[in-house]
């Protein structure tokens, strides 16, 4: 078999042609086999032009009897063929003075194009011409019709992927015993069936990419992808790390200083992390949770976990606020138990920053809290056992690996406060363990949504007055504004502006995203400390404040945000008993994915199913963020549709590893190619 798959394997010499393969992202040989059609052109049966179904392509055939260069009410070429009684009127706004000559009265021509109803009666624009001569039969499969880029001709790639199936090895990588269990049919038929179908096979079965050798395609890429991240996975244990075993004396102690105790949920997932941390390889565990389900607890319960065991932790946050907030909240928890915290960010001063460092290096802080300021190159550790990075998918492959090397191999906890649907942690994430808090501490009252047009702003800046006036606290959000950082803030401050006069009695804030670190700390102390009643900001409260007194939130220009952020912000109300409530003020007119998105919001609280809504909207590019560059792109399955496939891939996978590691390798080798490097990430 052919696994040794090169950019040289392909069987094309130009550098120009290679270029604008390497454009559709076709490197190699099992690339081009791999470039699919994107749909079919059915030139196997002529239908009669009267009986033609309309809004369809189909190839049909006449003689000319009329062709004239028209140009009212612009210049283009029109045509008459008949066919019997029939008439097909023809047009090309666009022409070649070698078309004019196909058109040559007396030509049997035939045209493969769609048949409408114009004003003359039926029409068809720009068809495909080919002139009938005595030789000319019908084709005997489906023709092809790939995604391509300027340059390259359908006809130049067909025969370039003719080739490429013509001198391969396309030998079935699975056994056939594997194949018949799963009901799947062999890879070469498959391929070769998906570039030259024959004309019995229904063209909905390809284009709907629901025909078995569709099926085919996809349970092998989702199986190259649960491959690489399960080898991923089991080599993590081959590499040691701190075996960390505590009595748990410092978590009963933190604990019993608490308001509350933990939610079962909580106790579970604290659990699964408990004996992770106690085994001779790193943990890899993603923590997942809604918002407000109480991840930062866990988090630090974690941390005394490696610091009891004589190991220090580390906890990094991708943005300064909540970095702050964590080690605002993380200090006032462990100073009682006389644990010392670290606080590494880009903002400090470098000689409060050297300060950090020390006490960092020596052990004197048992636990680090920053930014990305915390793999910086000058950081070292005493011994690091643990490392915490919350809202994973901001941090890239990279930069994870980078804490990583901070110690021997450290355990690694990554939190999600962004749901994951289950099919993209099956596929996506399948490298790692996986832990959902999915329950939320007890007493909290839901959130109220509302859909407010813009135009009753009035009735809104009263409500907040109302609710300020009550005791409570409210958030007012700028709109995104993706275009233009400087209008974004020039609306924040008019917004500030505004409401401020509005509500002369109240102390108005404002955070936003240009404010210097310290200022944006300072602002969001005093609002914690109900110093400010309203506080006006951009998105940049999206993830993780936690200031339970709020409990009104308005969203200006709601119909601008994606789902997972109007969930994550509206997470910012509804952390305390006090009911809540969540205002989402939009514009009209709505687009309809924008209508689509606010009514998921307003119908659901559940970051789960939102999260699953979202990747239906969406597609998954939006969860991966970062984890996007690190892991192996699926291109045929559809997470949503093939949930079957996933799940039969990953027993698969799993047996595979287990019981037949050569086939795994090889079909492994096979679909990742020159990317197999990806495997020692
Ligand atoms: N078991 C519990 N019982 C009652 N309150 C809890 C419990 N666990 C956490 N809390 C409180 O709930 C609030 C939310 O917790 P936390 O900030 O950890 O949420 P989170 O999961 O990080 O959510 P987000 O991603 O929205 O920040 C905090 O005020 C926290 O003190």
């Amino acid at each position: 078999m052919n696994t040794s798959s090169t950019p040289t394997d392909l069987p094309v010499t130009s550098a120009a042609v290679l270029q604008r393969l390497a454009k559709l992202g076709i490197h190699r040989r099992f690339d081009l086999i791999l470039h699919l059609p994107l749909r079919y052109e059915d030139e196997t049966h002529l239908y009669p032009i009267a009986d033609a179904p309309l809004g369809e392509t189909v190839l049909v055939e006449g003689e000319v009897t009329h062709h004239e260069i028209s140009y009212r009410p612009r210049r283009q070429l029109v045509c008459q063929v008949r066919e019997g009684e029939s008439v097909l009127h023809v047009r090309f706004l666009n022409f070649y003075p070698s078309q004019v000559k196909q058109f040559a009265v007396g030509n049997r021509v035939r045209l493969l194009g769609e048949i409408r109803h114009g004003f003359f009666g039926a029409e068809m624009v720009h068809p495909k011409v080919r002139v009938v001569t005595d030789g000319t039969s019908l084709a005997e499969a489906l023709t092809p019709v790939y995604p391509t880029t300027a340059g390259l001709t359908q006809p130049s790639l067909r025969k370039l992927i003719a080739s490429a199936m013509g001198t391969s090895e396309l030998s079935d990588t699975l056994p056939s015993a594997t194949l018949d269990a799963l009901n799947l049919p062999a890879f070469d038929g498959s391929v070769r069936l998906l570039h030259n179908p024959p004309p019995d096979v229904p063209q909905r079965a390809l284009t709907e990419r629901e025909h078995p050798a569709w099926q085919r395609l996809k349970f092998d890429e989702l199986l190259a992808q649960q491959l690489s991240m399960r080898t991923a996975y089991r080599a993590r244990r081959d590499k040691s790390a701190p075996v960390l075993t505590s009595p748990g004396t410092l978590a009963r102690q933190l604990l019993a200083g608490l308001p509350f105790g933990l939610t079962g949920a909580q106790q579970r997932v604290l659990t699964e992390i408990s004996q992770d941390l106690a085994r001779p390889y790193p943990m890899q565990r993603l923590l997942q949770g809604d918002v407000g389900s109480g991840k930062t607890i866990v988090a630090a319960l974690a941390a005394l976990h490696a610091i009891e065991a004589g190991y220090q932790a580390a906890l990094m946050a991708p943005t300064e606020i909540l970095a702050e907030q964590h080690f605002l909240k993380l200090s006032a928890w462990l100073a009682p138990l006389g644990i010392e915290v670290a606080w590494l960010a880009g903002s400090l001063r470098k000689s409060e920053k050297s300060k950090q460092l020390d006490r960092v290096a020596s052990g004197e802080a048992k636990l680090a809290i920053g930014t990305h300021a915390l793999f910086q190159e000058q950081v070292t550790f005493e011994q690091l056992g643990l490392a915490i990075v919350d809202e994973q998918h901001r941090f890239g492959v990279h930069q994870r690996l980078a804490l990583r090397a901070k110690g021997h191999s450290p355990h690694q906890l990554m939190m999600s406060a962004t749901p994951i649907p289950r099919t993209l942690s099956m596929s996506y994430y399948a490298d790692l363990d996986v832990s959902v808090i999915d329950e939320l501490p007890p007493g909290r009252t839901p959130i109220v949504t509302k859909l407010v047009s813009e135009a009753r702003r009035d009735e809104i800046i009263e409500r907040v007055r109302m609710k300020c006036q009550e005791g409570r606290q409210a958030y007012w959000v700028c709109p995104l504004i993706e275009e233009s950082e400087a209008l974004q803030l020039q609306t924040a401050l008019d917004t500030h502006a505004v409401l401020s006069e509005s509500l002369a009695e109240l102390k108005v804030g404002l955070v936003h995203g240009r404010m210097k670190a310290a200022e944006k700390a300072a602002v969001m102390a005093a609002f914690k400390a109900n110093e400010i009643h309203l506080l006006v900001a951009t998105t940049v409260i999206e993830v993780g404040v936690d200031v339970p007194n709020a409990s009104l939130m308005v969203i200006e220009h709601a119909e601008r945000m994606g789902l997972s952020q109007l969930h994550q912000l509206r997470g910012r109300v509804g952390r305390g008993a006090a009911e809540s409530t969540c205002i989402l003020l939009y514009t009209t007119p709505l687009s309809d994915t924008a209508k689509a998105r606010l009514k998921v919001i307003y119908e659901n609280t559940d970051g789960f199913e939102i999260a699953r809504q979202d990747l239906h909207l969406r597609g998954p590019g939006e969860f991966l963020g970062a984890r996007q560059s690190g892991a192996p792109m699926l291109r045929f399955a559809d997470l949503e549709k093939d949930v079957e496939l996933l799940e039969a891939a990953q027993a698969t996978a799993e047996r595979l590893l287990d019981q037949a590691p050569s086939v795994a390798t090889a079909h492994l080798s096979r679909w990742l190619g020159s990317k197999t490097d990806l495997l020692k990430v």
